[in-house]
């Protein structure tokens, strides 16, 4: 891998950059940029023709970029040495320094014949054995050959993990609904006892199979879980026997899964270098299989590895992660945008914005580079949204009119799996995508506001009181990512697409978007706490406010 990079304030790429934000910034705005160029959109969009679902636009000329700025960024990239760190990554190398491990999600959806080396070891055939057996235990489920322990055909499918052992499951089974194969899915990932009970009460012992998902299978939320979905299974079938028809686990911890009494056999493994918020393309992908069935988990690992190839083959300019990343960088970096909202006009891709604030997050929400320095300019930003129109009628206020910039992505499939009403309601969502990007950039000025007033018979105070009201200062920049149809394939793509993003604004800020240290300090302190909690004492162990936290909670719980 490439050398020690300069802090991004020290690069010389960046330092332009801030020379051109501090003369020009003012002046960039958006709609005057189309007026200026009429090629403005074919200029500043992407068209990716995938092999079989059609293309997947992406329209970033709604953004405060103009022709100067664009090389710069372009040029920032070069100079972080993008390529170099995207050919480490995709070439097994240890990327994850704080972890000593590769990064290579991008490994388990390889669908070509090209051996990909961890450490000197091809990994595909361990890969190919993995999927080979998620594909027969799919096709049994599916097809009834697998029974419960009384006979039965599985007719429930219960996840239980939590993080990216339940969040990308979770997503893709709900934005992939239309390609179910009638099984029920369920996710259970809290560890508070009512996502558990809740969905115990919608299934029946002798038809429902349980996927344990965890990497390490040392999850406090998940352990705990799946031990109490044991606990309730021997209940109603009194036969320790039952374990191994209604249980499998999802891990790279053959030990402890043994340990918990589910036989190997009914293990599905993966390997340290797939990163937990990158796993759904591995085993940890089992509960979408059985949801989708598996010649559609296949179409998501193509649509995944179509967009590997284009973010490692195609140069900078014309890569649509790297444009991603560059635009982000742009905001957060130089105009303080603190938030990145992503806004599906697709009610199935409704877990969408979650899954990603894992997957942005704890990627990128670090504060010291590389090397271990703290850095000096903004990293991740908080990544945030709901599906539109619903967000509209929520939040969108603060997005047109509030002090805050805030850069979003619109995501819309241009054919709907649901075309009620003879396609009404897709057009009439459709319009709103379209209409709120162009009013984010166009607002509208107070010439505009007050001929409308005067139309609608304001005058005299009334009108000019109300006028600033009206106002919308525009020029809030927007993506729109369209793809034909939301399916396994141009979801694969979408998702890859975003991983790769975040990858390469990790690259740009010096940070190790592999490790998620920061999740830690919580767990081992709750662990102190827990057995406080059984204690009828007072506590005055810690600081006056969690010592009478924790004094209220168990002086009320009785
Ligand atoms: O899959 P597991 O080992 O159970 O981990 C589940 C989750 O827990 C951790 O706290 C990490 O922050 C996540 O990255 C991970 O996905």
């Amino acid at each position: 891998m490439a050398g020690t990079l300069p802090a991004l304030n020290e690069e010389p790429a960046f330092k332009k950059l801030q020379e051109y934000y501090n003369a020009n910034h003012k002046q960039i705005i958006i709609k005057d940029l189309f007026v200026k160029d009429p090629k403005r959109f074919s200029k500043y969009s992407l068209r990716l023709s995938t092999p079989n679902d059609g293309e997947i636009l992406l329209d970033y000329s709604k953004n405060r970029v103009n022709d100067e700025v664009w090389p710069l960024l372009i040029e920032l990239a070069k100079s972080r040495r993008v390529e170099q760190a995207r050919d480490a990554m995709f070439s097994g190398q240890h990327i994850n320094i704080t972890e000593n491990r590769a990064v290579l999600h991008v490994a388990l959806r390889n669908r070509g014949a090209d051996p990909v080396l961890v450490d000197n070891k091809d990994v595909m055939p361990d890969v190919r054995a993995e999927l080979q057996h998620m594909k027969e235990f799919t096709n049994k489920v599916i097809s009834g050959v697998w029974r419960g322990s009384t006979g039965k055909q599985i007719t429930d499918v219960v996840n239980i993990g939590i993080g990216g052992s339940d969040l990308g499951p979770l997503m893709v089974t709900e934005a992939l609904k239309p390609y179910g194969k009638g099984l029920y899915s369920h996710f259970v990932s809290n560890i508070d006892g009512t996502h558990m009970a809740e969905v115990l009460k919608k299934v029946n012992y002798e038809t429902t199979l349980f996927i344990i998902a965890s990497k390490t299978f040392t999850t406090q939320e998940t352990i705990t879980n799946a031990t109490s979905a044991k606990t309730w299974l021997l209940e109603h079938t009194k036969d320790a026997d039952a374990v191994a028809k209604h249980f499998v686990a999802l891990s790279t911890n053959k030990e402890k899964v043994t340990a918990f009494g589910i036989d190997s056999a009914n293990m599905f493994g993966f390997w340290d270098w797939v990163g937990g918020r990158y796993s759904l393309w591995s085993a940890i992908g089992l509960s979408i299989c059985l949801s989708i069935g598996f010649e559609n988990f296949e179409q998501l690992l193509d649509g995944a590895h179509y967009m590997d190839n284009h973010f490692k083959s195609t140069p900078l300019d014309k890569n649509a992660p790297v444009i991603l990343a560059l635009l982000g960088v742009w905001y957060s970096n130089f105009y303080n945008a603190e938030t990145h909202a992503l806004l599906p006009y697709d009610q199935y891709l409704h877990r969408f914005a979650a899954y990603f604030q894992q997957g942005d997050m704890e990627s990128n929400g670090k504060f010291v580079s590389k090397s271990g320095k703290p850095v000096q300019y903004s990293t991740g930003p908080i990544v945030w949204g709901e599906p539109g129109t619903n967000g509209q009628h929520a939040f969108y206020q603060l997005i047109h009119q509030g002090t805050r910039l805030i850069p979003c992505d619109f995501i819309a499939p241009a054919q709907t799996h649901n075309p009620i009403a003879g396609g009404k309601h897709h057009k009439i969502l459709l319009s709103n995508f379209l209409a709120q990007t162009e009013a984010l950039m166009a607002g509208k000025t107070a010439d505009e506001a007050k001929q409308e007033l005067t139309k609608a018979g304001l005058c005299g105070n009334e009108l000019e009181n109300l006028l600033p009201h009206k106002v919308f200062a525009g020029n809030r920049p927007t993506n729109s990512i369209v793809v034909k149809k939301v399916s396994p394939f141009t979801l694969g793509a979408l998702i890859a697409l975003y991983e790769h993003k975040i990858f390469v604004q990790g690259i740009i800020w010096d940070i190790n978007s592999f490790d998620q240290w920061g999740v830690e300090l919580g767990k081992q302190l709750a662990k102190a706490i827990e057995p406080e909690l059984d204690t009828c004492a007072e506590v005055s162990s810690h600081d006056s406010s969690t010592n009478g936290l924790i004094n209220f909670l168990k002086a009320n719980w009785k």
